[in-house]
């Protein structure tokens, strides 16, 4: 007879242990975060939502490798974060993250190749696939500058996924788009996990967004952030946006957010 499991929680994926970020220029320095920890396990939509300057994208670079904490660390796999890697790539709000001379197959072919991992024929194949996958076949061999920014935007998630990345970091990815299309691109992305089962760390100043497109939610306090909550939101999606229930989470994360009352625990994991 096979022996007994012990079946217990998995191992994170992304782990953040007690980071606080500072920047220092001269004799000066800001605090972005303080002491911020939380776990994004393998197939998370985790999402960092807070108000302006409370550290959300600061803590992004730091799980990509772009800025090193003051205190504290990111593990990737158990291992700690010192540099960036082709396993965290990034999207970013603006539409400028793509180079203009470049079309949008050669964008997206370039990190494949500059990983040395796939051979030309290889990496052609990979992005003509994910490009056809965000709805762009047609716009193979265009130009940036001739797309819209909602396309753009789908550009960047396909040269992000097409590294097959352990976790994909966006940063108020649609911030920059009409309502509309980001509506729109909020389902393309949650459509896009349902097909993939990627480990997603997205940062949004927009409550609603949070709950549409993540699972679990932190909340972080303003300057410098600190960790005010951590949310369960996996039942929530773009045909749940006008409900009852929609509402009083929304409600209920904006008084967490913005009431120091509300306040909770911040190892307490509440249910919305
Ligand atoms: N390069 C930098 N040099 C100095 N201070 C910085 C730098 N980048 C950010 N900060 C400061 O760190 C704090 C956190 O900034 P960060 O951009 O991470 O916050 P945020 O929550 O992402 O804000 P927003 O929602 O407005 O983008 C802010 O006080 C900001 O002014």
């Amino acid at each position: 007879m096979a022996p007994l499991q012990v079946v217990g929680r998995p191992e994170p994926l992304l782990r953040a242990r007690d980071v606080t970020l500072e920047y220092r220029s001269g004799s000066r320095s800001v605090r972005a975060t303080q002491d911020v920890s939380f776990d994004v396990f393998d197939g998370d939509r985790f999402v960092l939502l807070g108000p302006s300057g409370c550290g959300k994208s600061s803590l992004l670079k730091a799980a990509g490798g772009f800025l090193a904490p003051a205190s504290g660390t990111f593990e990737l796999d158990g291992r700690v974060v010192t540099q960036p890697g082709p396993e965290r790539m990034a999207v970013f709000q603006e539409f400028d993250q793509l180079p203009p001379w470049k079309t949008v197959l050669q964008n997206v072919m370039f990190p494949l190749l500059a990983a040395r991992t796939l051979g030309r024929a290889e990496a052609r194949e990979r992005a003509l696939h994910w490009i056809d996958r965000v709805g762009l076949a047609r716009f193979a061999h265009a130009y940036p500058h001739t797309l819209s920014g909602g396309m753009k935007q789908r550009v960047a998630i396909a040269r992000a996924l097409a590294m097959q990345p352990r976790v994909l970091l966006m940063d108020e990815p649609f911030a920059a788009l009409d309502a509309l299309t980001r509506r729109t691109m909020q389902e393309e992305l949650t459509k896009l996990w349902d097909e993939t089962r990627f480990t997603l760390l997205f940062v949004t100043h927009s409550i609603e967004e949070a709950l549409v497109v993540g699972n679990r939610i932190l909340l972080l306090s303003p300057h410098p952030g600190r960790v005010r909550a951590e949310l369960n939101s996996h039942q929530f999606d773009l045909a749940s946006g006008g409900s009852a229930e929609f509402q009083a989470a929304a409600q209920r994360i904006h008084g967490l957010l913005f009431d120091e009352a509300a306040a909770v625990p911040t190892d307490e994991r509440i249910a919305l």
